[in-house]
């Protein structure tokens, strides 16, 4: 009797182990989130969300409100405006403009609503007439400004309305000494603007000179300029061009030199 007890599983189990894996259902993720949002109103508040940055984005265009120093010379701070500078100062951010830095424009290009990254800048010579000048142009628009000046006819006062400014740093160094920054764009202003001045020490001065290419590729590798691709401006003086015969000289004016060779 027991020997005949057969398992009659046997006669159905298949004869290979083999795998065969679930069947895949195409839109099973989709349709997991689309009841994921539909729960618990969800989607409503998605909505909402939106409704509200869309709101927050049209009344508020754009979210980079500029410094107003507590002292600060100029009442008015026109994005874009340049109008409160004296002419030759005009003459001479407008130049820097033609040389690209105009690039830099936060009104320009920043779609409505983003908020402009500022950039990391140095200025040497900030503590001059015109460095100073181009500091409040660039902290009025948001960027961090790096002052390096050794004073020597720069004053502090130019720049004091800064100090307590997280986007302000004031540097006591001579240039002509390595300076190691992360920046994005050096403004080069510093030099001693009329003979009384660069006579004071006519052994520095010749020195400069002939340091001249040191200092400018010095400033560049020194601020890490190739390296994070910052932009150079050098100024220089119409001086270059020999005596005048026009005052102001315009950029048409070639004077007794031609620029371009
Ligand atoms: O050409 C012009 O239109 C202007 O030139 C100069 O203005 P600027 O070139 O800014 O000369 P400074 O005011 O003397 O500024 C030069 C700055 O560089 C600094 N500097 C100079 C030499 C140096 O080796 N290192 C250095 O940091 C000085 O301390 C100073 O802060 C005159 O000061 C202005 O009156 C004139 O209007």
């Amino acid at each position: 009797m027991g020997s005949e007890l057969i398992y009659r599983g046997s006669e159905t189990q298949p004869s290979s182990d083999s795998y065969s894996p679930k069947p895949v259902k195409p839109w099973a993720s989709v349709t997991r989130i689309i009841h994921y949002l539909l729960r618990e109103q969800r989607l409503l508040f998605v909505f909402v969300g939106i409704a509200i940055a869309t709101l927050i984005f049209t009344v508020f265009p754009t979210s980079s409100a500029p410094y107003v120093a507590p002292h600060s010379r100029f009442t008015t701070l026109i994005p874009d405006s340049i109008t409160y500078f004296p002419i030759e100062t005009q003459q001479k951010f407008s130049s820097a403009h033609r040389l690209g830095f105009g690039s830099a424009n936060p009104t320009s290009k920043i779609p409505l609503g983003l908020k402009r990254k500022g950039l990391r800048i140095v200025v040497t010579g900030g503590a001059g007439f015109v460095g100073s000048h181009l500091v409040d142009r660039l902290i009025a628009r948001g960027d961090s400004v790096i002052v390096v000046d050794n004073f020597f006819t720069g004053r502090k006062q130019n720049v004091m309305h800064h100090f307590g400014n997280p986007n302000f740093e004031l540097i006591r160094h001579d240039v002509v000494e390595p300076l190691l920054l992360e920046v994005d764009q050096i403004y080069h202003l510093a030099c001693p603007a009329s003979p009384v001045h660069y006579k004071f020490n006519p052994v520095k001065t010749i020195i400069s000179f002939i340091l001249l290419q040191n200092l400018i590729t010095g400033l560049l590798q020194a601020c890490l300029a190739k390296r994070v691709g910052a932009r150079f401006l050098l100024t220089s003086t119409s001086e270059v061009y020999g005596d005048p015969l026009q005052h102001p000289q315009k950029e048409t004016y070639w004077g007794n030199v031609n620029p371009i060779g």
